[in-house]
């Protein structure tokens, strides 16, 4: 399994943002991560790249254990974060070279992958600009291009199309699919036509429970669509 997840809970405080949720993904998978607002998604995200601990169960990504194993589970993992964080005052390939250099590529080697995810994610034109000069769909291209560096096999992206518009959600879900080939992509959004797009299966997750996870397939069997199933399990 790429991803693995077991009776995930987490508490802030007294309110449990994820319930006791499980799920797994095989190696190559794309899978859109639904549910409202407030859903857990992006809680479950970040237990997965190791930003937040769970309060119990267990997580495993590339066969690591998030916990016990971080550092290994960590490598395996392209992380682009809701809100996309990133350095503005920093140069598009002087951030990028940064970056490369946090995950331990070095020389020559660092500077052609680096110019390899230009090239990828559709930078070129761009490059030399500031972060901060950057439009909002640029930006989410180069926290892309950042998730990529390390040719991980696990690509957990939040929300990599909110907020841009329809040219580039296009761009962006291309970008997702070319460089996602051969990888394991766990992406949350809110755009059902988005995981239809790019999507073999779809978990729908709703006040931290997993409440659907199915195949494209064998959704559209039930006659129901994606959008007409999510309100119905998320009301
Ligand atoms: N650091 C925190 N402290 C307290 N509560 C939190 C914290 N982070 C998230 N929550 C709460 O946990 C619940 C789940 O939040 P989460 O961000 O995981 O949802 P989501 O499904 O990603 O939502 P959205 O679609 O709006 O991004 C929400 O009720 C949220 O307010």
């Amino acid at each position: 399994m790429s991803i693995k997840v077991d009776n995930l809970t987490k508490a802030y405080g007294s309110q449990l943002a994820v319930d006791g949720i499980s799920f797994s993904l095989l190696p190559g998978e794309i899978v859109g991560f639904l549910g409202p607002n407030g859903a857990g998604k992006s809680t479950t995200m970040k237990i997965l790249t190791g930003y937040l601990t769970p309060t119990s169960g267990s997580a495993r990504v590339a066969d690591f254990d998030v916990m016990s194993q971080s550092l290994s589970a960590r490598r395996a993992i392209g992380y682009l974060p809701e809100h996309n964080p990133l350095y503005l005052d920093m140069y598009v390939k002087e951030f990028l070279l940064f970056s490369g250099k946090l995950y331990g590529i070095k020389g020559d080697k660092l500077k052609a992958r680096v110019d390899e995810m230009v090239s990828l994610c559709g930078l070129e034109v761009e490059k030399k600009k500031k972060i901060g000069q950057l439009s909002k769909g640029y930006r989410q291209r180069v926290g892309l291009a950042q998730s990529f560096l390390h040719d991980p096999s696990v690509l957990i992206l939040d929300e990599p199309t909110t907020g841009l518009d329809p040219n580039q959600i296009q761009e962006i879900r291309e970008l997702i699919r070319t460089a996602g080939n051969n990888k394991t992509v766990l992406f949350s959004t809110h755009i059902m036509q988005e995981v239809e797009a790019l999507c073999d299966r779809v978990i729908i997750i709703n006040k931290g429970k997993v409440v659907n996870d199915s195949t494209l397939d064998n959704l559209r069997q039930t006659g129901h669509t994606l959008e007409e199933t999510f309100r119905e399990l998320t009301r």
